[in-house]
């Protein structure tokens, strides 16, 4: 069996988010987020949870960095809960807020642990949200006042940054179905939210290069590598518009400066003649230093004329994760050999991981489907590098169980174990299979 070995600086890490397992929603001056007043909402959480206490990392980072230690990581990602830092989202800082990150990064630092960034994964300080959110575009504003004043404080010892996490997700779900915070059904306002969300993006990379840091920054894409049903004309065409609504959406804009033309084409079919003054695009077009992508599955599309975009969905044949997730590791390969050759640009996963529902028996978690998942996936992440993409790192999704949104705690992503009854924590099998990776800088072919 040959082993695939990948370069040698190659970035091992594993992602996690503040709203998934930080708990302490409302401690030590933490404002509330637009995900504590959605997950306290009744209806929207399975059975009704939330993050309220969650992994409770914020008290336990210590013994959670020490266990990424044990599995020998080289990065960790995480992001800030704005409104730990700046309560109402601008104005009063939260001195404890700020100290809590430092903690954190000073550990991360002695362990040799690179940390990884990310500015917004989601959770909005409520006070924004009541002054119209997403939809309201100062919030770019405000959040490159956010951006700036995370720099000031850590821009010389974090070295990657990524501005906004699946800004699709939180636009399209958070505003057009409804299914995440602030749970709105307006579709012309998940345009608006995503247009403000790459406003922001744009003017926090500019704040970043004005304050001269030496590290990277980019932005994080949740991708679904498309592939049509059959060869029709009608199912390429198909494949094309969910390629490029579902794909490509947030990522024309700033390597292109324009949106993939299927965006124009629905706001004028739905007479949302927006105007965004051209010179949002220079803003958003700022150039970035990498692309974070999170791939988790891919989308088999037909043409269907009663369908969104005249695009149905076509199962998958192969196995699914508890997300009823088509496993397919090709789809990877696949997307990241597309996006390189489109954009040219160094590219990290940021996320890739399964859930299974995992049990645990004589104190260990043998997670054969998960160790499965993650070498069939790590394999095609060396295929890429080999044929040519500039891939600099892979983050497990995620390095503990966590609050998976709407799902609440019933799905675990994690390569750790959390009991939420006693907080203890377990490492899986496939930890130790992760463990071993690094080490090897490879993979069994
Ligand atoms: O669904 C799994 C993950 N997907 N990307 C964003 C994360 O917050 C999710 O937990």
């Amino acid at each position: 069996m040959a082993k695939l070995v990948f370069p040698k600086e190659f970035l091992w890490g594993a992602a996690t988010a503040s709203y998934q397992i930080e708990g302490a929603w409302n401690e030590d001056g933490k404002g509330e987020s637009i995900w504590d007043r959605f997950a306290h909402t009744p209806g929207t959480i399975y059975e009704n949870q939330n993050g309220d206490i969650a992994c409770d990392h914020y008290h336990r980072y210590e013994e959670d960095v020490e266990l990424m230690a044990e599995i020998g990581l080289k990065a960790y990602r995480f992001s800030i809960s704005w409104p730990r830092i700046f309560p109402e989202g601008r104005g009063k800082l939260n001195p404890k807020g700020v100290y809590f990150y430092e903690k954190l990064i000073d550990k991360l630092l002695e362990k040799n642990i690179k940390p990884a960034i990310t500015l917004y994964h989601w959770d909005l300080p409520q006070a924004l949200e009541d002054k119209g959110g997403w939809l309201n575009r100062d919030t770019a504003k405000y959040f490159s006042e956010y951006a700036n004043f995370m720099f000031y404080k850590f821009g010389d010892v974090v070295p990657i940054w990524i501005t906004l996490n699946e800004p699709f997700v939180s636009a399209f779900l958070g505003y057009a179905w409804g299914w995440h915070a602030p749970g709105k059904k307006d579709m012309k306002g998940a345009f608006v939210a995503g247009h403000n969300m790459l406003l922001a993006h744009g003017l926090a990379v500019q704040a970043y290069r004005d304050g001269g840091y030496k590290g990277n920054i980019g932005i994080t894409i949740n991708v679904a590598t498309v592939y049509p049903e059959t060869n029709s004309e009608e199912d390429l065409k198909a494949a094309e518009k969910q390629d490029a609504f579902g794909n490509r959406w947030f990522i024309d804009p700033i390597f292109k400066r324009k949106y993939p033309e299927i965006i124009w084409r629905i706001l004028e079919e739905n007479n949302w003649s927006f105007v965004f003054p051209a010179s949002d695009f220079d803003i958003i077009s700022s150039p970035i230093d990498f692309m974070g992508i999170n791939y988790y599955t891919r989308n088999i599309v037909a043409y269907d004329k009663n369908s969104h975009l005249g695009v149905k969905r076509v199962e998958g044949p192969n196995e699914h994760t508890d997300m009823g997730w088509e496993v397919y590791p090709d789809g990877l390969y696949d997307i990241l050999i597309q996006l390189y050759r489109d954009y040219k640009i160094p590219i990290y996963i940021t996320e890739n991981g399964a859930a299974y529902n995992d049990t645990v028996e004589d104190g260990r978690i043998r997670d054969i489907n998960r160790i499965n998942y993650l070498k069939e996936h790590i394999k095609r992440a060396y295929f890429a590098i080999r044929d040519g993409v500039d891939l600099r790192g892979y983050f497990v999704w995620s390095l503990m169980d966590n609050f998976e949104w709407a799902h609440g705690y019933s799905k675990r992503f994690g390569i750790i174990y959390v009991d939420y009854n006693t907080q203890k924590r377990i490492l899986k099998d496939s930890a130790y299979f992760y463990k071993k990776i690094i080490e090897e800088n490879g993979v069994d072919g």
